[in-house]
């Protein structure tokens, strides 16, 4: 539409010069027509004029006969000789008469004798004679073809004795001076009009007598004649101007080069426009280039959440730091926070009041942060304190104790009063080894302990901490071999109804044979494994594997055995974990409804609402949920009741102190009374003498499983404790 604007002057110019060149072409054809038209009119009167004239003269001939006639005193033969000389002069007479006063015929030339009777003519023809003057007689009354006009002349004028008539040729007359006085390209009519008989033509057509035709109308001889000129085509050609061809040429030809002009100019202004344009989008992305810049630059050194330094701008402030100290014999000591539980903030309250609380803690932590430091967001809800010039470790501690009180009074964003601690790893260089990347790897390695060792505290950076974690760095390569060379085997414990003594069911219990042949327990390695992601393959090795051996035992006739099988949080990361244990399942063939799955405790508190659909799914496909290790997570008891729990394992710490420590009595019994209300099944864990047999089922807590009946052991021996016993278990197997 913009575009458009620009040339809606040429468009205008275009339409207009198109429209006024017809107008003016059509006013000069118009014009020319009329020309024409007059131009045809008045040579009709023109010729109109000629033909009066031919008559009068050969009138005037006729007159002069007569007088020369009368002075000559000519007879008949000397009248006779006379009339050729006549005849030279005024061609259009046919023929020459002389009557005398009756009309008898007294001599003639070029006509027969005729008897005239006066009395035959119209009176009003003749009435001319008596004056002596001349008069025109339609011939049809003298004999005469009728389409001649006979002129009579008395002999003098006070001669009323003797006449002289003249036939006249009109036709001839007529086609002389027609022929004279036209155009060859003319067509002519002369018509009597009451009859509409057309008297004398010369015509080639008619087509352009309607349009073109001049017309006059005369009288003669009591009749009224119509006379019409009109062109034939080659002469109407002619007779047009080109005029009106030559305005709309020129008017075309003006149009266009007006419109071009214009045209051009229009492209110049929109190509102006679009320089204009250019520039100023130019204008905007060199100020937005330079916004970016900016802005790029600052980021390169600041966190863009917090606008403290990031990790980058840290470095650089490290390396002047390790400068002054090396200079000055001084420590620089680095403060590794990160907030606990900020994760759950986030999934609660959302992002942005996430956001908010990072910025919050930002703003305290830099209140706290003196001259000689820099304070640096590493991302996510990790914080770098860096002091320089410090003289000793306890001054360090002391800016670490600082950061857990500043921490510790509430935060409110949007509403909400947030409480949140934070956890500090806190390092210290050493003159002359340390640099910069060391001391913030040293730090972030004592925050690793600090979090371990229940976080809202700090953790100083040793060489024995540094060791243990590299041990643990060293196991953790050591696992991955193990997962990948199949170094795992599964051992089993037995669940006994202590009652009958009867073996119900099996725990099923990881181990790593290790090169040596030594067994490591999974306390060494599930924590590993989970912070790894091993725990996927090792978790699905244990299960398959379990689930394996329960067919074989029932196969073996062993046809009521349950499989427990231990499930990991992070495992229940998983989208697909109920697929997968049933494609186990399936793939094994064991029913459902004897796999038992056993949930921590904690790990159940941890992720209560998001376990809740795996749960159901789980125990809609028959397979049994028990919350292992039950009573140490202080779990709301209440939360129980909404989900499809079918056992609670009572934590063999309770039970390890049973019969005789009174506070283990009071909550296993609580244990007990719960379960028994929710009609729930019970497990006591770590049952080792009979004193705690005796009291468990006392309490009708039926099923134990504990080294009183035996330890976990690999599956064949297992089995021959099946066998052996027919699933009974001797107290005390190993
Ligand atoms: N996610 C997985 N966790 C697993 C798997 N295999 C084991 N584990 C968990 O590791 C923890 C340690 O297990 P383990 O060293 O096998 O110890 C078990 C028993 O040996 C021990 N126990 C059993 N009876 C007694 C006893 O009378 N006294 C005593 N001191 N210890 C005893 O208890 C462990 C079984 O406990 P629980 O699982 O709670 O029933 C342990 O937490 C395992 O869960 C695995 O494949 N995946």
């Amino acid at each position: 539409m913009q575009r458009f604007s620009h040339f809606r002057l040429a468009i205008l110019t275009a339409i207009s010069g198109i429209l006024l060149t017809l107008v003016i072409a059509g006013v000069i054809y118009i014009q020319d027509g009329r020309q024409i038209r007059q131009q045809l009119s008045s040579e009709l009167q023109d010729l109109q004029l000629h033909i009066n004239r031919q008559l009068q003269n050969h009138m005037f001939g006729l007159t002069w006969i007569a007088r020369h006639h009368v002075r000559s005193q000519a007879d008949a033969e000397h009248w006779q000789q006379e009339a050729p000389i006549v005849l030279n002069s005024y061609p259009h007479f046919r023929a020459l008469i002389w009557l005398d006063q009756d009309f008898n015929w007294l001599a003639s030339y070029h006509s027969e004798r005729q008897t005239l009777n006066r009395e035959n003519i119209p009176q009003q023809y003749l009435a001319p004679l008596q004056t002596g003057q001349r008069a025109l007689v339609p011939s049809q009354f003298l004999n005469a073809e009728q389409i001649e006009v006979s002129m009579v002349v008395p002999l003098a004028q006070n001669d009323q004795t003797q006449y002289f008539i003249g036939v006249l040729d009109t036709r001839a007359l007529l086609s002389s001076t027609v022929n004279q006085f036209i155009d060859s390209r003319s067509n002519f009519r002369l018509a009597q009009v009451s009859t509409g008989r057309s008297f004398f033509e010369v015509a080639d057509s008619e087509d352009l007598l309607s349009r073109w035709g001049g017309i006059s109308e005369f009288n003669l001889f009591g009749e009224t004649w119509q006379m019409a000129l009109w062109p034939n085509r080659e002469r109407l050609n002619d007779m047009r101007s080109w005029l009106p061809l030559l305005v709309i040429l020129a008017g075309f030809v003006t149009t266009a080069l007006l419109t071009f002009v214009l045209y051009i100019l229009g492209i110049s202004r929109v190509r102006a426009q679009e320089l204009a344009d250019t520039n100023i989008d130019l204008y905007v992305e060199i100020e937005e280039r330079e916004r970016v810049e900016k802005r790029m630059a600052y980021l390169a050194e600041h966190d863009w959440l917090t606008d403290l330094a990031n990790r980058n701008a840290l470095m650089e402030q490290l390396d002047e730091f390790f400068q002054q100290a090396d200079q000055q014999q001084l420590h620089v000591g680095a403060l590794f926070i990160d907030l606990d539980n900020f994760k759950e903030v986030n999934d609660a309250l959302g992002h942005s009041v996430g956001d908010q609380l990072l910025k919050r803690v930002a703003t305290r932590l830099h209140r706290l942060a003196p001259a000689n430091s820099c304070l640096a967001r590493m991302g996510g809800d990790e914080y770098v304190l860096a002091l320089a010039n410090l003289p000793n470790q306890q001054s360090l501690i002391d800016f670490a104790e600082k950061v857990l009180t500043t921490l510790d009074t509430h935060f409110y964003v949007d509403d909400y009063e947030i409480f949140i601690s934070a956890s500090i790893g806190v390092a210290l260089s050493k003159p002359g080894v340390d640099t910069p990347e060391s001391l913030i790897r040293n730090a972030d390695t004592a925050l690793y302990r600090a979090k371990e060792s229940g976080r809202n505290s700090y953790h100083m950076y040793s060489e024995i901490l540094h060791h243990e974690l590299n041990q643990r760095m060293e196991l953790m390569k050591r696992l991955r071999h193990a997962v990948e060379h199949h170094k795992l085997t599964v051992f089993y414990q037995p669940k006994v109804d202590m009652h009958s003594r009867r073996i119900i069911g099996a725990e099923a219990l990881v181990r790593w044979i290790d090169d040596d042949g030594s067994i490591i327990g999974p306390d060494k390695f599930i924590p590993i494994a989970e912070d790894t992601g091993l725990i996927i393959p090792i978790s699905e090795f244990v299960l398959r594997s379990a689930c394996k051996q329960l067919a074989v035992w029932h196969s073996l006739g062993f046809k009521d055995l349950n499989m427990a099988v231990n499930l990991s949080g992070k495992q229940l990361q998983s989208p697909d974990l109920v697929a997968q244990i049933m494609a186990i399942v399936n793939e094994t063939g064991i029913p459902a409804s004897h796999l038992e799955l056993e949930l921590t405790e904690q790990v159940f508190i941890d992720n209560i609402q998001s376990h809740t659909n795996f749960m159901h799914a789980v125990r809609e496909r028959g397979i049994s949920l028990a919350i292992d290790d039950f009573g140490i997570g202080y779990s709301s008891l209440s939360y129980l009741k909404h989900f499809p729990v079918t056992a609670l394992k009572i934590d063999r710490s309770f039970v390890q102190d049973l019969p005789h420590d009174k506070d283990d009595a009071t909550l296993t019994q609580t244990i007990i009374n719960l379960a028994k209300s929710l009609d729930i099944g019970l497990v006591a864990e770590g049952v080792e003498t009979e004193d705690q047999v005796e009291f468990l089922l006392d309490r009708d807590c039926i099923i134990g499983q504990g080294f009183l009946f035996s330890r976990p052991i690999p599956a064949d021996e297992f089995t021959r404790l099946l066998d052996e016993y027919q699933g009974q278990v001797p107290i005390q197997i190993m």
